[in-house]
């Protein structure tokens, strides 16, 4: 196998490999154009460091799906380890014996099959009246409302906390801990690319970074204990309600749990509840965030799904549920749409192949990084012919497009667990927020439509820049339905 070309790329230096041609900004750009210069598989090397870029839905799927055995290990982080946070749910090795009680956990704590599954309606069904009530008082504060919206969920369903205000505690603490992560593995990336810098004591002058992570280090750690000690205290005082969590901690011989039995499932616990906010609050909110971009750019497509919402309630003034999803192709198509034209993860996260491999006469080695250009797999004019129009309408017919649901959650053993809740949460956010408003393009001191700006931020998980809408109501008697509900 050693003899085969690795996959190709653009020319490398000696020593640094292709480290001068990284794209700081929206990288998967320019893997695309890549692409489309050597062919879907293109290789990078950093130092001594292989990356292998999946660029088409059938490389991706091919190795990462059809192989998933050996294409689901997550390269190991230094900084991570260091940081205590290499049993995450999204760093933990597939070799790892947690990994697949992890999976199992998750999965049956959120899959839309388990019985689980539906004690999380009226979670989601709460949490929504807020954001419509929300937009319909502070429409300026729209985006505001969608990040309220996100974590409220997420917390509810992991733990059963209610999110209070702007300035939540949880919030707060969550989200200042993975800030400090973002911002703390950055800038000391040569220690990735050197690990045995790691080995430098602390007082060392090139060994900042191991004074910055000890600084850091219970900021760290509190992202997943308060709350996991929050819940405890919630179950063992007997004042919780129903979530992920009291599902896997009240014990199973009081009949309606399943108990964790020793410190090592609690642990486990501890990681896969952490994971509900940090999988699902970010990602969802992007998608809803484009939706609303999207909205204010082609209003004849927000027209279309109006009309088939009020055909459908043929003016019952009511919140739309998920039992009405069926009746509104076109909403899920435009859902499809969003997700696929700003994909929320663009470069997914990084898997990596633990066995030497060959493909189409190419050689994958053992340890490779590999990414799936989930960006370029969605704008492929060969899948999505005329990838950057927005248009719902080719996931419509009897020969539908691919679906992009299945290319933008993941691949093989590391495929997102969250999708259905993604899934669903979305089509009761994006249906109800068409039913209740109209979204156009913000207006300037004179009351002229402005051009939005359309961009997403370069991150793991991608945002729109500069997000600026204008947000009319159009339909008082669901507002007011949610007045009386409450
Ligand atoms: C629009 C919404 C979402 C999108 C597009 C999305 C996408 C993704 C992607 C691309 C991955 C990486 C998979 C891979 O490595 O191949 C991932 C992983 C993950 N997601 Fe999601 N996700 C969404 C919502 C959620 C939600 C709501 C949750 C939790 C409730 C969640 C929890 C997770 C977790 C825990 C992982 C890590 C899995 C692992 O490493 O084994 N995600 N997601």
């Amino acid at each position: 196998k050693r003899g085969l070309p690795l996959p190709p790329g653009p020319p490398r230096r000696y020593i640094t490999g292709n480290l001068h041609q990284l794209p700081t900004s929206q990288p998967w750009l320019k893997y695309a154009d890549w692409a489309k210069e050597h062919g879907p598989i293109i290789s990078l090397r950093v130092f001594h460091r292989t990356e292998i870029i999946l660029n088409s839905a059938k490389a991706a799927t091919d190795l990462l799906d059809a192989r998933s055995l050996i294409y689901s290990d997550r390269p190991p982080s230094w900084m991570a380890t260091l940081a205590g946070r290499a049993r995450s749910v999204f760093l933990l090795s597939s070799a790892h014996p947690w990994f697949s009680r992890y999976r199992k956990m998750l999965h049956a704590g959120l899959s839309r099959r388990t019985a689980q599954a539906q004690a999380w309606r009226p979670a989601q069904e709460l949490q929504l009246g807020v954001l419509i009530r929300g937009l319909a008082e502070k429409p300026e504060a729209f985006v505001g409302l969608i990040r309220t919206f996100v974590a409220s969920t997420a917390l509810k369903i992991a733990y059963g906390y209610d999110v209070s205000t702007d300035d939540d505690f949880f919030v707060t603490l969550i989200e200042d801990g993975a800030n400090a992560m973002t911002k703390l593995i950055q800038p000391f990336f040569l220690i990735e690319i050197f690990p045995f810098l790691r080995f430098l004591p602390a007082w060392f002058p090139f060994a900042r970074f191991k004074r910055v992570l000890q600084a850091n280090r219970k900021m760290l750690d509190d992202i997943e204990i308060i709350p996991f000690e929050w819940a405890k205290n919630k179950i063992e005082t007997g004042t919780h309600s129903d979530s992920f969590f009291s599902q896997y901690f009240v014990p199973s011989d009081s009949g309606s749990g399943h108990g964790p039995h020793g410190d090592e499932e609690r642990e486990i616990l501890k990681w896969t509840a952490g994971s509900i906010y940090g999988g699902g609050a970010h990602t969802t909110a992007s998608a809803i965030a484009s939706f609303f971009l999207f909205m204010s750019t082609h209003p004849t497509v927000q027209k279309r799904a109006q009309d088939e919402i009020d055909a459908h309630l043929c003016g019952a003034g009511r919140l739309l549920t998920l039992e009405d999803q069926k009746a509104l192709p076109y909403v899920s198509a435009l859902i499809k749409e969003v997700l696929r034209s700003a994909p929320v993860a663009p470069l997914g996260l990084k898997h990596r192949v633990t066995q030497d491999d060959v493909y189409n006469g190419l050689f994958i080695p053992k340890g490779g990084t590999i990414i799936a250009n989930i960006w370029a797999i969605a704008h492929d004019d060969e899948v999505y012919p005329d990838p950057f129009a927005f248009d719902p309408t080719r996931h419509l017919g009897e020969n539908p497009q691919r679906d992009p649901f299945d290319l933008v959650i993941g691949y093989g053993r590391r495929v997102c667990p969250g999708a259905a809740l993604a899934e669903d949460t979305l089509f009761l956010a994006i249906s109800n927020i068409l039913a209740a408003f109209t979204i156009s393009k913000a207006l300037d001191g004179e009351g002229k439509e402005t051009e939005p700006c359309v961009e997403w931020r370069t991150a793991t998980v991608t945002f729109p820049l500069n997000l600026r809408c204008r947000i009319v109501p159009r339909s008082p008697d669901i507002i007011a339905s949610l007045a009386v509900a409450q």
